[in-house]
């Protein structure tokens, strides 16, 4: 990790999409990227990203629960991300990387879980009224190739071994959002290689220095 000595304050990167789209395999191709440009980069990821947020994270993806208490949990987790890591990183002019934030809430525990939209809005309002991430890289692929790089890879936990129906409402609520905040989000075609997908992480990532 390189250091800057900067008045700026940092930036904030958040990344989304359905389980599998391979949002975590580029997180440390864009902290090198990054580095290499001299920022100092915090990785981290919710749910989680501090002792608490790892203990509701073994929680929430392991054990049944109403929705409503599922989003609650999510927000605790985030409220104390955003106290613990993201705002003094920010603060200290550092880019924080989130392997996840809100978009997520919406997508799995609203648009797939059911909840009500507004009461994912109210918790944002109440938990971050002025935060929320400089730019959202989207990882956006069909629900089958998902699917596939999952059972290639591991243990299922408990939202990677809901049906297909679910992580259809997952991706269809992201790309509205995409639609919604187009300055925000940028939709990246995850179905292409790599290397391919580092080239147009790399190209957005430019808008942001
Ligand atoms: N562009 C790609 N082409 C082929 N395979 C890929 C690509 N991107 C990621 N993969 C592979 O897909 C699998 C899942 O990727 P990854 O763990 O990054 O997904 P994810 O979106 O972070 O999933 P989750 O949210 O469940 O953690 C990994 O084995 C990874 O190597
Ligand atoms: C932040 C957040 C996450 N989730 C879900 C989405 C994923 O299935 C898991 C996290 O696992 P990952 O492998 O680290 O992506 O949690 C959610 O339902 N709601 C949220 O707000």
């Amino acid at each position: 990790m390189t250091q800057e000595n900067s008045a700026l304050p940092g930036k904030f990167i958040s990344f989304e999409g359905i389980d599998g789209a391979g949002k975590s395999t580029h997180i440390g191709f864009v902290t090198e990227w990054l580095a290499s440009r001299g920022k100092t980069v915090v990785s981290s990821r919710e749910p989680g990203g501090t002792a608490l947020g790892e203990k509701l994270r073994a929680l929430l993806l392991h054990e049944k629960m109403h929705v409503e208490t599922e989003a609650l949990l999510m927000f605790a987790s985030r409220r104390e991300h955003l106290a613990q890591v993201i705002e003094p990183a920010i603060a200290r002019g550092d880019w924080v990387l989130s392997d996840r934030f809100t978009d997520a809430s919406f997508a799995y525990q609203s648009a797939a879980g059911g909840m009500d939209r507004a009461k994912i809005m109210a918790l944002a309002q109440w938990v971050h009224p002025h935060r929320w991430p400089d730019m959202t890289l989207l990882f956006d692929v069909p629900l089958e190739v998902a699917r596939e790089r999952l059972d290639a890879e591991r243990t299922l936990d408990k939202f990677e071994q809901e049906k297909a129906d679910f992580f259809a409402r997952c991706r269809s609520e992201y790309l509205r959002l995409a639609a919604e905040f187009p300055d925000r989000i940028v939709v990246i075609d995850s179905t292409r290689s790599i290397d391919e997908t580092r080239a147009t992480i790399a190209a957005a990532l430019g808008r942001l220095l």
